[in-house]
């Protein structure tokens, strides 16, 4: 496993509320909580930036952290993310925040401690262009956004 620096910035972090751990020897994903002082009420509609309460430092060009909804809020109850997917560069130092959106149409209440999105480690090319005037041909072409047809 890769080893990431993390910073506690919430001394809640590590006693009440437990390090993003992985569930189960599969996932891909570690939950992320809500580190806040109350519970707090997301009406239809409303965003809110949510702290986690922890600082990552992935210090790799070669690899980011994406923040993605957990599949159980954003079908069952309209929560996902502002930003539809959080992007965390290998140079941000700062608290990895959430940014909560109810897309639903009822009010949910974000509980302290509740986990909220979940991180993802990705790997990452850093590309350098090369500027050229003409492309080898390739069997698509220019054809994009369904020229391929629907079946
Ligand atoms: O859901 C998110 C998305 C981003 N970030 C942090 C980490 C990321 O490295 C930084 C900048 O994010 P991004 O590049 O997506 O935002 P920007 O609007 O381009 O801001 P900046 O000008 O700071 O790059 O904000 C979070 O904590 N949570
Ligand atoms: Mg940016």
């Amino acid at each position: 496993m890769k080893k990431i620096e993390l910073k506690i910035l919430d001394p809640r972090i590590g006693n009440e509320l437990p390090l993003p751990t992985y569930a189960t020897p599969g996932s891909a994903g570690l939950d992320l909580r809500a580190c806040i002082d109350q519970d707090l009420e997301l009406k239809p509609g409303e965003t809110q930036l949510i702290p986690t309460g922890i600082a990552i430092y992935i210090n790799d060009p070669s690899l980011a952290a994406t923040i993605l909804p957990r599949s159980g809020l954003g079908h069952k109850h309209g929560i996902v993310l502002g930003n539809l997917v959080g992007l965390i560069d290998s140079d941000y130092q700062g608290q990895l925040m959430v940014s909560c959106w109810n897309r639903g149409d009822t009010t949910f209440t974000i509980t302290q401690g509740e986990r909220i999105a979940q991180l993802v480690f990705v790997p990452v090319v850093q590309a350098e262009f090369e500027l050229v005037e003409e492309f080898a041909s390739s069997e698509r072409g220019e054809g994009g956004f369904g020229h391929s047809g629907s079946h």
